[in-house]
């Protein structure tokens, strides 16, 4: 198996009950996950815990024989080589396209060559700041920020929200087209079941922090 979560669990400091319980996954390489929930379930601080922001209470996690967690270890978030794709987009707003894009890149060695599939997406926008650009140009530039340095999985979180239900439909073809182009591992969030039947190989539903339900079926 290529990435697998198990028992992971966590509470907020001021939280009276746990936030994520038993949370499992198993993912094969170039699988799209959906984690599906509504506002409050407990979606993005999951991807909190995976991406290496919050401390778990409990669980382990490893990607491509790599343990990123478990009870005796902890690899830091800049050491976790995962890329992450916010809904408010999150790009610096005084670097252009160009520079935003490279600054993903400082982890690569010098011998690696950033991802081809997202540069004919931004030349014509490379030397234009993000306030220069509508919502769905920026969050195509965060999306290819994120894409570029080849993460080992990629984390999206909510990406479409803040877009139009045109804009919405053609960013989520794009980036569908974009994982399957790269073979990139992925975990998306959302609680659209739209995008959770247009993008996810696998989807997990949480409830108040719990898994419900798992399998593509349960949602057609
Ligand atoms: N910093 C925090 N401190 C305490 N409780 C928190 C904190 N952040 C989130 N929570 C609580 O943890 C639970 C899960 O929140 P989370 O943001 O992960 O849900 P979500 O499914 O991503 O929601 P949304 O779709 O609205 O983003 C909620 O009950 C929330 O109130």
């Amino acid at each position: 198996m290529f990435a697998e979560i198990r028992g992971l669990s966590f509470r907020y400091k001021n939280s009276s009950v746990d936030n994520v319980k038993d949370f499992n996954l198993e993912m094969n390489q170039g699988e799209v996950t959906c984690i599906l929930g509504e506002s409050g379930s407990g979606k993005s601080t999951v991807l909190r815990l995976l991406a290496g922001l919050e401390f778990p209470l409990n669980g382990q996690m490893q990607i491509n024989g790599k343990i990123l967690f478990n009870e005796d270890k902890f690899v830091l978030p800049e050491k976790r080589g995962i890329g992450m794709v916010f809904q408010d987009y999150a790009l610096f707003p005084h670097m252009t396209v160009e520079e935003n894009i490279r600054f993903g890149l400082t982890n690569l060695s010098k011998q690696e060559k950033p991802n081809e599939s997202v540069k004919c997406w931004n030349l014509y926008n490379a030397k234009r700041y993000p306030y220069e650009l509508s919502g769905g140009q920026q969050q195509r530039v965060a999306i290819a920020r994120a894409v570029a340095p080849k993460p080992s999985i990629l984390l999206l979180d909510e990406p479409f929200s803040n877009l139009d239900a045109h804009l919405r439909q053609s960013i989520r073809e794009e980036l569908n087209g974009i994982l399957k182009d790269t073979g990139m591992t992925s975990i998306f969030v959302t609680h659209d079941r739209e995008d959770a039947k247009s993008i996810a190989d696998q989807v997990v539903i949480l409830d108040k922090g719990e898994t419900i339900g798992k399998g593509k079926a349960i949602i057609i």
